[in-house]
Formats: C-alpha cells, sequence, structure tokens
C-alpha cells in the first residue's frame, strides 16, 4: 500500500488500519516523503518492524546518496525512476547492496517500459514497478495493459500501481503482476481496513472477480453522479460553478449532457422546442434574459419527462414550482414568478451560451444538487470526474477522522500549511 499523504501521524494510523486489512508491503510515498523527509520512513519502520518498507524515493539523479538516506531510514526498497540515467541505476544497486536493501524501478514516463525492463533487469534491479501516475490515470492511461508483455519477458518479480481497485488489481494479478501497489483506493476510503481487505481478496483470488463493460459516458455519468458539485468544483480548481442558480427541487440530483437554448424575456418557444431536440440524458441549459418572466413551467417539465431528459437549469425564471416539485425532473433557475411570457421564437438552440456566468457549449456535461450547478467542459469531463472522485474519496476520509474526534484544523495540521506565516 502507498501512503501518498502529507501527515506522517495519519499516514501511520492509516497504515495500521491497513495492515489489519491484509496489506503486508506498506510504502512512504513521494508526497509523504517530501513533506516529512526521511524521518516518515523511519517513523514507519518502527510502528511496523515486520513489514517490508518501501521508500518511493523516485531517485533520478545521485542514486547512491538516496538509497544510503532511505536504507539508513529503515527503508527495505528504494524506488528509483526508470528514466534515470543508467550511471545512477548502477550505481544505487551498488549502494543497495552495501546496505542491504533492494532496487525497484519504477517505469512511469518511460517511452518504451518494455525495453526499459530488458535493460534495467540486465543491469541487476531487484523489481520493476510498471506504474501509471495518478495525473496520467486521470486522462484514462492504466498500467494493467503493458503488464502482461513485461511479465513475460523479464525475470525479476513485477510491481503494478495506478489508481487499481479490486477489479483491476485482481486483473493485474492474472496478468502476471508479483506486487500489487494501491493507494487512494485503500489511503482515501471511509473504510481503510475493509478497502485494503477488498484488494487483498482480489490479489488472493482474482478468478472471483468479475469484470463489466461500461462505454466511457456511461463511467463519466457514473461518477458524475456519485460525486457532488463541491467534489467538481474542487476537481476544477474551483471553477465551473454557475452564479445565481438554485435547486427548485431540492434532493434531486442531476447528471447529463448540456443542449443550449438562448432566448429573450420570458420567450419560451426555443425553450420548449429544444425539448423535442433533446435526447434521453440530456440536460436543458437555458439562458432567458428575464428573471421577472418565465420561460419554463409545468407543462414543459412534464414533456422533458415522457423524453427521459435529465434535468432542466433556466439562468431565468420558471414557474408553477408547486406543480414541478411533485413530478420527477430535476429543476434549477434563477428565480420563480407566476407570469410567464409569449412563444415569439426568437433565440438559438444548440449554440454556445452562457448561463450563470458560465460558457456551456452542448455535450458539456452538467451536474446539480443542492449546492448548485457546475459545467464540466465536455472534452475534460472523464479526468475532471476522475479527479472530483479522488476529492470526493479524500473527504469521506476526512469525515471519517472528524467523527472519531478530531478537528479539520488539526488533521490537517493547517497552520504548517498556511501560506503566509
Ligand atoms: O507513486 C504514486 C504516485 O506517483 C504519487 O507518488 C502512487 O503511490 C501510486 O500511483 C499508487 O497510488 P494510486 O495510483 O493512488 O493507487
Amino acid at each position: 500500500m502507498a501512503l501518498d499523504l502529507l501527515e506522517i501521524k495519519r499516514a501511520v494510523q492509516i497504515a495500521k488500519e491497513a495492515v489489519e486489512g491484509g496489506v503486508d508491503w506498506i510504502e512512504a510515498g513521494t508526497p509523504l516523503i517530501k513533506s516529512e523527509g526521511m524521518n516518515s520512513v523511519r517513523q514507519l519502520k518502527n510502528a511496523f518492524p515486520k513489514n517490508v518498507i518501501v521508500a518511493d524515493m523516485k531517485t533520478v539523479d545521485t542514486g547512491a546518496m538516496e538509497v544510503e538516506m532511505a536504507a539508513k531510514a529503515g527503508a527495505d526498497v528504494v524506488m528509483l525512476l526508470g528514466n534515470a540515467d543508467d550511471s545512477t541505476i548502477v550505481e544505487s544497486i551498488r549502494s543497495a547492496r552495501k546496505y542491504g536493501v533492494k532496487v525497484m524501478i519504477d517505469l512511469i514516463s518511460v517511452d518504451d517500459p518494455l525495453r526499459r525492463s530488458k535493460e534495467m533487469e540486465s543491469l541487476g534491479v531487484d523489481y520493476i514497478n510498471v506504474h501509471t501516475g495518478i495525473d496520467q490515470q486521470m486522462m484514462g492511461i492504466e498500467p494493467v495493459s503493458i503488464l502482461q508483455n513485461i511479465c513475460r519477458e523479464v525475470n525479476v518479480p513485477v510491481a503494478v500501481a495506478g489508481g487499481l481497485d479490486p477489479r483491476s488489481a485482481a486483473r493485474a494479478v492474472n496478468a502476471g503482476a508479483d506486487i500489487v501497489i494501491v493507494g487512494g483506493n485503500i489511503i482515501r476510503s471511509d473504510s481503510v481496513t475493509e478497502s485494503a481487505r477488498a484488494i487483498r481478496n482480489s490479489v488472493d483470488s482474482p478468478a472471483n472477480v468479475t469484470e463489466s463493460e461500461r462505454s466511457r459516458d456511461e463511467e463519466i455519468r457514473e461518477i458524475l453522479m456519485a460525486v457532488s458539485t463541491p467534489n467538481i468544483s474542487d476537481a476544477m480548481h474551483r471553477k465551473g460553478a454557475m452564479n445565481r442558480i438554485h435547486s427548485c427541487t431540492e434532493g434531486r440530483k442531476m447528471v447529463g449532457t448540456a443542449v443550449t437554448v438562448r432566448t429573450m424575456e420570458g420567450d419560451w418557444a426555443k425553450t420548449v422546442e429544444a425539448i423535442d431536440m433533446a435526447e434521453s440524458g440530456d440536460v436543458i441549459v437555458i439562458y432567458s434574459g428575464s428573471i421577472d418572466t418565465a420561460c419554463w413551467g409545468g407543462l414543459a417539465t412534464m414533456s422533458c419527462i415522457n423524453k427521459g431528459v435529465a434535468g432542466v437549469v433556466v439562468d431565468g425564471a420558471v414557474r408553477d414550482i408547486d406543480e414541478i416539485k411533485k413530478m420527477s425532473l430535476p429543476v434549477f433557475a434563477g428565480n420563480n414568478v407566476p407570469n410567464a411570457g409569449d412563444p415569439k421564437g426568437f433565440g438559438e438552440i444548440n449554440s454556445e451560451i452562457i448561463c450563470g456566468d458560465q460558457t456551456v457549449c452542448p455535450g458539456d456535461y452538467i451536474v446539480g444538487d443542492d449546492n448548485g450547478v457546475v459545467v464540466v467542459p465536455g472534452k475534460r469531463a472523464y479526468e475532471i470526474a476522475r479527479r472530483a472522485k479522488e476529492v470526493e474519496k479524500t473527504e469521506k476520509r476526512l469525515y471519517s477522522e472528524i467523527q472519531k474526534g478530531g478537528t479539520l484544523s488539526n488533521i490537517l495540521e493547517l497552520e504548517k500549511w498556511e501560506k503566509h506565516r
């Protein structure tokens, strides 16, 4: 298990819970080492003398010195980058032999992982790690597809890392992995022990794990449905949230792809015509130009339900809110009023619009909940969904630590990390 955290106290606690779930190797992740230095390795070895401690140094130069540092702090395995020069690898191995530790090579961002694996084997490394980094994972890159060839062609034990969950861990074992390294899906879980156990079971009995095929769109929708709009906004570096728009149908979550409408002053022709153009799973996003005259109401809402539309967002006013609340469609708007405009036919359907001060293009993913509405650009939807999931995992873990009696600032050692002190 990889401890990609910033605080050593939390890392030790999480490692304890993970070991209870069946984890046997414990990795001081690179962020932890950068934050706490070799002290993180030292404290992990003190707390877990019988477990293998991996120091994920991601060393790229001065290998002998970094291996010595990690070994003296208590590491059993030291991770170097495969992109390091051969001279660094060779010196690291010499140092590792001297201090009685093993060298693992991380193939993250290596151009030709198979060729480099063979080169590493011939230089005498102890382990190879087929790894896609956290940022790469968010772009849909995963490590298991390149694993099989490497496992076939080299004789040193092969580890695998990169966003593994119980399903992909089983796939990795089936592809020949000897060591499975898991970070986020254990350490950011609200129940570390159970998550570790689920991975352990998959690794021990990979044949019992079933696979299900999903399209990218289905995967995006499933993730966006599971996370909150604050998670998504955090994942977008606090961007994407619509201003002024709130839920008119509290408790209803909405995820769908945008069909956009620009109309004027309560003119409801285009807004209603858009319902016929929309497909199941779309969200109709309307800029109406008036918060005093409704361009949307109960009849339009019911029509949407018949078409399988996922929701409606109106930068403007809606009416019949009492009727709408009785129906199942999530509706978000800037205002509720009794009066509607006329169907004059001004405006456009499916052009780029501004809604709640955010640019919305047809096909963008629109997510709404009781916090408000966020726009996820279609081209980055998978990446943002994956990053939002990571935000959600971190928050769940923090909730569970606060439930045990902590406070947010002491758990995060907030003062230490203030920007201006
Ligand atoms: O090595 C890692 C990453 O580069 C940050 O240091 C992770 O420990 C490794 O990827 C495992 O974590 P997950 O990908 O979250 O499973």
